[in-house]
């Protein structure tokens, strides 16, 4: 689903990112890891064309579309529907005074898809949330409803991938869990492939297959998740492993 080779960004001629080799297949959680300022938002971003000022080469694939040679229209086709981003806080994103069912409504009709109520009633159980949730507005739920609401409606849209920039940091340890459990289950139910961003290695741990980790826009180690977390061969993974509470 997500096909990478000598990705390299660069902003202003620095190179941010640089990212030799990343897959992910259809049912498979892989987690790009590093501190702050990595590289880690950049390589997704550009993943879906979403970096306009940056200078972005090499070859991506995602869903099967030359994401780097492709059309606006082309582009559009794959993002916000079979490849959906889910960013930390999507309460922000969301419009304040808007029903989240005529959220949803509005996004499935710009993608021509049924905005049907039993659509958008499945697409939020199954992110185990009950439907009388679309009757309120983005403020009238809990940051934890509200992402796992961003991705229900990623589902709605028939997302195929989902790309998560820090999904559960703005979220409490419980909470986190929950959206954490709800991303796992779609994966092994629905076969979505995830790549997932994330400066905590602790929830890395408990859902990715693989990671790639990343140190001032280069990949300083990837593989297995269990072999990199429990045997890390850089001494930069091991000092983030180090520096967990
Ligand atoms: N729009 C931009 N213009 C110029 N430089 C940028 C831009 N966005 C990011 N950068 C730089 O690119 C590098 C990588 O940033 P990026 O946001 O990808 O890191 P990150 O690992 O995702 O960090 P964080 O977890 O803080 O989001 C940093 O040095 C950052 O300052």
């Amino acid at each position: 689903m997500i096909e990478v080779r000598d990705l390299r960004v660069r902003y202003g001629g620095r190179l941010a990112a640089h990212v030799p080799e990343l897959d992910v297949a259809a049912g498979e959680c892989v987690a790009i890891v590093g501190e702050s300022g990595s590289g880690k938002s950049t390589t997704l971003l550009s993943l879906l064309g979403l970096l306009p000022d940056a200078d972005v080469s090499g070859n991506v694939r995602v869903c099967g579309v030359d994401v780097l040679s492709a059309s606006p229209r082309e582009l559009r086709a794959v993002r916000g529907a079979r490849a959906a981003l889910v960013i930390q806080s999507p309460q922000a994103a969301l419009s304040p005074a808007t029903r989240l069912g005529v959220l949803m409504r509005r996004a499935l009709r710009l993608h021509g898809r049924d905005a049907g109520e039993r659509v958008m009633a499945e697409a939020v159980e199954s992110v185990l949330l009950d439907p009388a949730i679309l009757r309120r507005r983005p403020h009238e739920v809990s940051g934890g409803q509200a992402q796992r609401f961003a991705i229900a409606l990623a589902i709605a849209l028939g997302a195929e991938v989902i790309l998560a920039d820090e999904p559960t940091s703005a979220l409490d340890v419980t909470v986190q869990a929950e959206v954490v459990g709800v991303l796992r289950r779609l994966r092994e139910e629905r076969g979505l492939a995830l790549l997932l961003v994330s400066h905590d290695l602790a929830l890395v741990s408990t859902i990715a297959d693989r990671v790639l980790v990343m140190r001032d826009g280069e990949v300083v180690e990837s593989g297995p998740a269990g072999r990199v977390l429990a045997e890390p061969s850089h001494p930069y993974t091991r000092e983030l492993l180090e520096a967990l509470p």
